[in-house]
């Protein structure tokens, strides 16, 4: 049996974490539960499934969760001191990082410098703290196991023999847009922008979904959790969302995973490892599909192209990229901005940075604090 703290689980990928945990018999079992203010839910999740400790971020969550749980033997914790405790105690072995934006950082690191082992949704961790993380991982020996569908695919047709990858073929749905002209992405409501074709995730990821910074952000988590060279990562549109991404070895072999757009199968995945769990999700069924692949289009969606240029250059501006992003996407989904408007706020906000080389944690969160301040006052 393993032990989880999940960070996030009242959102898209810890409630669809906790429907695995209910599928998996006695395999697995919750420490605790982390969210922000979700006190509603995360109340549900802490009767249905009994965690030690429940912890929210925002102190007035904690307050009132406490006086709805006091009759259980669930203790109510708050903040980041919580969180950290939450990951690093004794009796847990997995922590599933689906907090949404940096914020996952410190406690993803804190859980790899206790030993455990690292179910990985939250990519902008990553981004904003790739070097730090994966050396943190390194050092401790610490498996960092992808959840992100492309990263699973990946992780699942890799051979052992790293010499012998020539490339990894990242698929993009290309998201609401895809084919859309510039004058037609001008007109781009919230509305749309968070209809994805094919995935029902939470707003953030929608939003980097529309704007094709999410496959940005994957290119640059799939550097550092495969080790690849930017040269290797390719990225090709794949509008039905099927064939989650691909592996190619230097003898032209290509292998691919396929699969429903369910995330419980990464998720299972990432918790079932090395093993495969048997399930009763719903199958593929490839009768009357159409798999089609396309080029993506840079001059469209220009944050692609941005997040190759930023990850290449390193030190601390794919922090200042990340951060700038989710300042800019909260706007929009705020309307304080419209959807091209988070482009050039991000741009901007990348190239006034001075980039530092030195990648330890203050360097890292000196940046994304800055890049914060700067793309607010462009936004205000
Ligand atoms: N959804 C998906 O299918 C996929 C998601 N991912 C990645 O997984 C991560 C989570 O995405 P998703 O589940 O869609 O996001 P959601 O917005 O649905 O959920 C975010 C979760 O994080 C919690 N949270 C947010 N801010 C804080 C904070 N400051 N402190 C503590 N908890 C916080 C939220 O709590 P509360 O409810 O209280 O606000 C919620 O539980 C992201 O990094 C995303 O890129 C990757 C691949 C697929
Ligand atoms: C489910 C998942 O992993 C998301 O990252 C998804 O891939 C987003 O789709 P896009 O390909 O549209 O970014
Ligand atoms: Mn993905």
């Amino acid at each position: 049996m393993k032990t989880l703290t999940i960070l996030g689980s009242t959102g898209s990928i810890g409630r669809q974490t906790l429907d695995v945990v209910r599928h998996s018999g006695e395999q697995l079992k919750i420490h605790a539960l982390v969210a922000d203010k979700s006190i509603e839910l995360i109340e549900q999740q802490a009767r249905l499934y009994h965690p030690e400790i429940v912890v929210m971020m925002d102190e007035g969550a904690a307050r009132e969760l406490r006086g709805r749980l006091k009759n259980l033997p669930i203790k109510v914790d708050q903040g980041m001191t919580g969180i950290i405790n939450s990951v690093i105690a004794p009796q847990v072995d997995t922590v599933v990082t689906a907090i949404s934006g940096r914020i996952g950082l410190e406690p993803t690191l804190a859980a790899l410098e206790a030993g455990k082992t690292i179910a990985l949704a939250n990519k902008e961790t990553l981004v904003a703290g790739g070097d730090l993380v994966m050396s943190t991982a390194r050092k401790m020996k610490c498996p960092i196991l992808p959840v992100d569908s492309e990263h699973s695919a990946i992780f699942q047709c890799l051979e052992d023999n790293h010499e012998t990858l020539e490339k990894i073929i990242l698929t993009a749905s290309g998201g609401p847009f895809f084919g859309w002209t510039q004058k037609q992405l001008a007109t781009v409501t919230l509305e749309k922008a968070l209809c994805h074709p094919n995935w029902d995730m939470g707003a953030k990821i929608t939003i980097d979904s529309a704007t094709m910074m999410n496959k940005g952000l994957e290119v640059i988590e799939a550097h550092y959790l495969f080790n690849m060279e930017y040269d290797q990562i390719e990225v090709l549109i794949h509008p039905q969302s099927v064939v989650h991404s691909m592996v190619q070895y230097r003898d032209g072999s290509v292998l691919a995973q396929l699969g429903r757009a369910d995330m419980r199968l990464p998720i299972q995945y990432a918790l079932s490892y090395p093993s495969r769990w048997k399930n009763s999700f719903e199958r593929l069924d490839f009768r009357g599909k159409t798999l089609t692949f396309h080029e993506p289009d840079l001059e469209g969606f220009p944050a692609l192209a941005m997040a190759y240029r930023v990850g290449r250059r390193g030190g601390t501006l794919p922090a200042v990229m990340n951060a700038a992003n989710e300042i800019a996407v909260l706007a929009f989904l705020q309307e304080k901005v419209t959807y091209l408007k988070i482009q050039d706020i991000v741009e901007k906000v990348c190239s006034e940075h001075n980039v530092l080389d030195s990648l330890d944690l203050e360097s890292i969160l000196d940046a994304d604090t800055w890049a914060r301040r700067r793309a607010a006052e462009l936004i205000s």
